[in-house]
């Protein structure tokens, strides 16, 4: 990535200060009872735990998860070997506009670049996504999988490593519902032509840390996110309470998961979708793997009408998933004058 241009640098209100370490931090939950029951009466305590953290925090780290170590273990070490090719390889795998998957280097959040280089691989490689909010933008776009010559195993570990992390995230997505009184089932449908997608991200050092950031403030917008760190740190999470950044600890074979917009809207703001950012260090490199669970294209995206009433109206107009995600993923490749689309564009105001 060479010298630091000014594009990465962050508005001095949003460089990185030294993030305070609570020695609570994010709620740590155990999943092990999933593994022996489905009975919700069984479960009640770990879906009161999963509610509060949505809650609280909209943040929350899993053990006993049931993703075997060795798949995560495969890709992370396939992935480097990706990375540490020359940048004229990894480009012939770079994705763009109209196809959003596979390599890039120059990505942006909220108009900053971010200190990082990427690889995206879509889950149900094939699936389509809406056109996106621009008036000459009317087709329907297909998301394709691209794979480089070398690592050969890349693509394996990919396709492995994302049906177990898939099982993982309908499980707590089952939960998540049981724990705002509805059907364990009651979100599955939106699924059924998933537009979820895994997303390698390489951090390389940076020789000014205090500048750039390795992602900057941002909230996921799809409906989960099931993320998996190595043991470097860098990821912060916004506190609700107080708005003060807290540094995410890595625990040794644990996901971290993230509540995104579309829950917070399903929900009608009972639970929340954190603010979050990456920090970077001038000595180690990074590597993360996010699996954002995302709803079919075509799904329209409302507060759940059995959590509104007249007491409780709803927080949100509806909006198109599909369309809002192709007009973030476009909004990612280059810095735009004007704010990126967020779920507040949707908000009623009460
Ligand atoms: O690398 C991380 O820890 C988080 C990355 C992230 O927030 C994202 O890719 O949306
Ligand atoms: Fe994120």
């Amino acid at each position: 990535m060479g010298e630091i241009d000014g594009a990465f640098i962050q508005a001095i209100e949003h460089r990185p200060k030294p993030a305070i370490v609570e020695a609570e931090g994010i709620p740590l939950i155990d999943l092990s009872l999933l593994n022996t029951s489905d009975d919700p009466r069984v479960l009640a305590g770990l879906i009161a735990e999963i509610g509060d953290a949505c809650k609280n925090w909209g943040f929350f780290q899993v053990i006993n998860h049931g993703v075997p170590s060795g798949l995560l273990w495969g890709l992370l070490t396939a992935g480097k070997k990706f990375f540490d090719l020359p940048l004229q390889e990894k480009r012939k795998v770079r994705r763009d506009e109209d196809n959003p998957m596979g390599y890039f280097d120059t990505e942006h959040t909220k108009n900053v670049r971010d200190w990082k280089e990427v690889f995206y691989v879509m889950v149900d490689n094939g699936n389509v996504n809406s056109a996106s909010h621009e008036p000459a933008d009317q087709e329907l776009h297909k998301l394709i999988n691209q794979w480089p010559e070398y690592p050969p195993e890349l693509r394996e570990a990919c396709e492995e490593y994302s049906r177990s992390v898939e099982k993982l995230s309908y499980k707590l997505l089952e939960l998540i519902s049981m724990s705002l009184g509805l059907p364990a089932k009651r979100f599955n449908g939106f699924f059924k032509e998933q537009t979820s997608f895994i997303k390698l991200n390489h951090y390389p050092p940076c020789p000014t840390p205090q500048l750039a950031l390795g992602v900057g403030r941002h909230k996921d917008p799809g409906a989960l996110t099931v993320l998996a760190q190595d043991d470097v740190g860098g990821l912060e999470v916004k506190r609700k309470a107080n708005g003060e950044w807290i540094s995410v600890k890595p625990i040794p074979d644990s996901y971290i998961i993230n509540v995104g917009d579309i829950i917070k809207v399903w929900s009608n703001e009972k639970y929340e979708s954190a603010e979050h950012r990456v920090v970077v260090n001038s000595e180690k490199e990074r590597f993360s793997i996010p699996f954002f669970f995302n709803p079919s294209y075509y799904t329209v995206v409302k507060p759940i009408e059995e959590l509104i009433d007249d007491k409780n109206p709803a927080k949100y107009t509806e909006y198109n998933w599909g369309m809002f995600l192709r007009t973030r993923m476009t909004s990612n490749f280059k810095k735009l004058e004007v704010e990126n689309l967020q779920i507040h564009h949707f908000k009623i105001p009460q």
